[in-house]
């Protein structure tokens, strides 16, 4: 409790200058935290004053809610890397790497990955990125836990978090409209959303994003796209995210 009383003081490094609702939850991991810590040692950009590089951001929100959507098309604008760790897990996933069937496993029952597992792909791509000469970045769906913002915010200036919302019958319908192209990797959805408003809730309308037709025979579904797979998603996502909340500004 702790670590959450911390965060919710605008004071915080981490949370300086949210303009939106932020939530957080707490981590089941069981990975000491200076040992986690250590994966960020060499990253000297980390407390670089804004002025001497990009922008570092942040955007969270429930599976489905456009978070990718919005981050991609951002970092694109703003010429930083958008970093999803959903993206380094998947990445870890399709590789032939001992970690593969572990994460296969906790991904496809729709649980969160270990904060251990998290931090080491991340500091990797964070690593890799710094040698090609990146500067900032839009973090996409990190952190997701306590013990991931208290060692975000110790090691890295964060300036903006933007934690994206939207109902949930909406986001189960988004989840199960997602493909993607299995040749240039391109995100899209075939989900026509129309939800009627009402009970003071606004109506809701969501044209679907559709591929190029040169991308349109080679369309896949995420393996942890499936219903059953959402919902549990959905599930725990709203189970630990309702232990805090906060709002600043
Ligand atoms: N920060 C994180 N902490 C723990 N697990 C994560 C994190 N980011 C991604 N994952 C794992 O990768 C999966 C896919 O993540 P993501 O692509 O962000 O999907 P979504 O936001 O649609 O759930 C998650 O269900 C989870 O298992």
């Amino acid at each position: 409790m702790a670590a959450l009383s911390r965060l919710s003081k605008p004071s915080s490094k981490f949370f300086a200058n949210i303009t939106r609702s932020v939530y957080f939850y707490s981590s089941a991991s069981a990975a000491p935290e200076p040992e986690i810590k250590s994966y960020f040692q060499n990253h000297n950009f980390a407390r670089k004053a804004p002025k001497d590089r990009n922008v570092q951001w942040v955007f969270l929100g429930c599976p489905g809610v456009g978070k990718g959507t919005y981050a991609s098309r951002l970092s694109k604008f703003l010429g930083v890397p958008h970093i999803a760790t959903g993206d380094l897990v998947r990445e870890e996933l399709a590789s032939s790497g001992s970690l593969s069937q572990q994460l296969s496993e906790i991904v496809n029952q729709g649980k969160l990955v270990s904060d251990e597992i998290i931090f080491n792909l991340l500091s990797k791509r964070l690593e890799a990125g710094q040698a090609g000469g990146e500067s900032g970045f839009i973090l996409d769906g990190f952190p997701r836990t306590v013990k991931q913002a208290e060692i975000l915010e110790e090691v890295m200036d964060i300036d903006l978090v933007v934690n994206l919302k939207l109902c949930e019958d909406v986001l189960l319908e988004k989840c199960l409209g997602r493909r993607m192209c299995s040749q240039c990797g391109g995100n899209f959805n075939v989900a026509n959303i129309n939800v009627k408003g009402g009970n003071g809730n606004p109506s809701i309308s969501m044209a679907p994003l559709l591929p190029p037709a040169h991308c349109m025979s080679k369309l896949i579904t995420r393996a942890d796209d499936t219903e059953e797979v959402v919902k549990e998603r959905l599930r725990v996502y709203n189970e630990k995210v309702s232990l805090h909340s906060f709002t600043i500004l």
